[in-house]
């Protein structure tokens, strides 16, 4: 069986400095893929490369068996990947909703859309409650939710998420990592890249940990959440 995703041997460089140096993984339909690593490890290169905003210098990318080397960017989203990126970038000016309604640009099933988009509000309250206000009135984590959300609107077989912890309180990010289980228990494939070790490998079924542009070491979740080398150098435990 052909895995839903498979980077092999996968380069990208900005000018002369190569920051993803020929990596290779697979992400299986229903698994959750996490990509963890210091600062500069080449995580969110990765995913904006899968994504199609930057170009690999080497290597390629299947997505359900097709390259993606010649789909551009605006037609990646068509195949059924999604990319909540680092940093959320939300449209502030725009109210909440619109923001949710602009992850569906793709699709026509109007009822199927009213139905997500309350279905995003059945998830995260907080967005129904303020869906008329300006989506750059929310807090941090509130427009994690809602980045979230909007990726979720294209209806992706593939979500990727680049650091949804970033920023937040304890409490957030329980949420945010509730949210990610649930996702995938209603059959969503994730790739989740995530600064905060325990909580990505807590949830992975399969985990990478990447250091200036390399994978260096690969196994389930629990096999690296109890690896020394990696509770050692990313966990803060001996
Ligand atoms: N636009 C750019 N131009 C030049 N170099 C860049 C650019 N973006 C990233 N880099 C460099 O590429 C390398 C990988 O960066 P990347 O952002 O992919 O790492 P990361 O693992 O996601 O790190 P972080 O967790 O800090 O976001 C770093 O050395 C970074 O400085």
């Amino acid at each position: 069986m052909t895995a839903l995703l498979e980077v092999e041997d996968l380069k990208v460089a900005y000018g002369k400095i190569e920051a993803v140096k020929g990596i290779s993984f697979k992400v299986e339909a229903g698994e959750i893929v996490t990509l963890i690593g210091t600062n500069g490890a080449g995580k969110t290169t990765t995913l904006r490369t899968l994504s199609g905003l930057l170009k690999p210098v080497g290597g390629q990318v299947k997505f359900n068996g097709k390259s993606l080397k010649k789909t551009p960017a605006h037609q990646i989203v068509a195949h059924g990947l999604a990319h909540s990126p680092e940093g959320r970038h939300i449209f502030p000016r725009m109210t909440i909703e619109d923001n949710l309604r602009l992850g569906a640009f793709l699709r026509n099933d109007k009822a199927g859309i009213e139905k997500d988009i309350q279905r995003a509000y059945d998830r995260f309250p907080i967005l129904g409650e303020r869906r008329k206000q300006a989506a750059g009135t929310l807090s941090g984590g509130e427009q994690q939710m809602l980045a979230m959300g909007r990726a979720l609107m294209s209806q992706p077989k593939l979500l990727m998420l680049d650091e949804p912890s970033m920023g937040l309180s304890p409490i957030m990010m329980q949420k945010i990592m509730a949210t990610i289980s649930e996702l995938k228990a209603q059959g969503t494939t994730i790739l989740l890249v995530e600064q905060n070790a325990q909580a990505a490998l807590s949830l992975a079924d399969q985990a990478h940990v990447m250091e200036i542009g390399k994978i260096v070491l690969s196994g389930t979740g629990q096999d690296l959440l109890h690896d020394e080398s990696v509770r050692n150098a990313y966990l803060g435990v001996d």
